[in-house]
């Protein structure tokens, strides 16, 4: 067996591969402050509850974008899975031509679900990730990884409104019936969810004619993707374990 992670800014992902087949997937809050053992509890809980074996993980491979978290994550992994695992990052054959200007700033999440994406989808492409940002990643025709954009995520967007904006409260991330919204939690819900879909569709059609590929496909994932992806027509796909996946390639182009 073979343990990915990808450790997020809101959430830890962790997928138990054996061979290609996901046999089960956890997500954790990402607490910056947790010790080795408080992670090294929480991955003996879930292995047992699920009757995984330490002993049965071979390897195990990491995406991080929250560098303060890596070392800790690490050393968990040594100590209590007894492996040292694999870092996405530099030095690490992902097959992926970044076309970046400096390819060592890209997020090891968005390498990741675009090496994924390659493998399960016909190029040009894009990925969408709902996370705490919300990133797009644009592949040509020849797979190459382009570049593409960053923007506030939906989690991030509306917490904005409640701390910088005293009458606004903190709401649920739902879909209004309407988009005249009658009171302030409906207006704040219809302008954070359709502002977003529009915001989506609005990058996407942009990308289309920078890359000069009107047909691409647009591929969505992340906590979030479920919720916009119904109000825009722009999103051909759902893949919520796209990222696994792409740890999952990346460990086998690495043995
Ligand atoms: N299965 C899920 N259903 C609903 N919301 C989710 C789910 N998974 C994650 N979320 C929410 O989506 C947001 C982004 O999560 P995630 O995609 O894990 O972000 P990151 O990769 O930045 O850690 C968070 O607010 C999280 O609570
Ligand atoms: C853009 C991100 C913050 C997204 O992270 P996430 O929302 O998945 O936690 C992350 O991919 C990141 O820190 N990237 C580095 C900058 C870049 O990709 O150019
Ligand atoms: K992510």
């Amino acid at each position: 067996m073979m343990l990915a992670v990808d450790i997020g800014n809101t959430n830890i992902v962790l997928g138990v591969y054996k061979k290609r087949e996901l046999l089960h997937h956890f997500r954790l809050s990402t607490a910056r402050q947790s010790t080795v053992d408080e992670y090294g509890v929480l991955i003996h809980n879930l292995f047992h509850m699920s009757d995984i074996s330490v002993k049965d993980v071979e390897g195990v491979i990491i995406s991080s974008v929250v560098p303060p978290l890596v070392q800790t994550i690490v050393d968990m992994c040594v100590k209590y899975i007894g492996k040292d695992p694999l870092l996405v990052g530099p030095g690490i054959k992902t097959g992926l031509n970044l076309r970046y200007e400096n390819p060592r700033e890209v997020g090891a999440d968005r390498i990741v679900n675009a090496v994924a994406a390659i493998e399960q989808y016909k190029c040009p492409l894009v990925v969408v990730d709902f996370g705490t940002a919300t990133t797009f990643d644009c592949i040509d025709g020849d797979a190459n990884y382009l570049g593409g954009a960053i923007v506030p995520g939906l989690g991030i967007s509306t917490e904005a409104l409640y701390q910088r904006a005293s009458k606004l409260p903190r709401i649920e991330l739902e879909k209004p019936k309407k988009v005249i919204g009658r009171n302030t939690v409906h207006a704040m819900q219809a302008g954070i969810i359709f502002g977003y879909a529009g915001q989506v569709e609005g990058i996407v059609k942009r990308i289309k004619i920078e890359m000069n590929a009107p047909e691409l496909k647009v591929i969505a994932t992340g906590g979030l993707a479920p919720l916009i992806a119904g109000e825009t027509e722009c999103i051909d796909e759902i893949n919520p374990l796209l990222t696994l996946e792409g740890l999952r390639i990346v460990y086998e182009r690495n043995k």
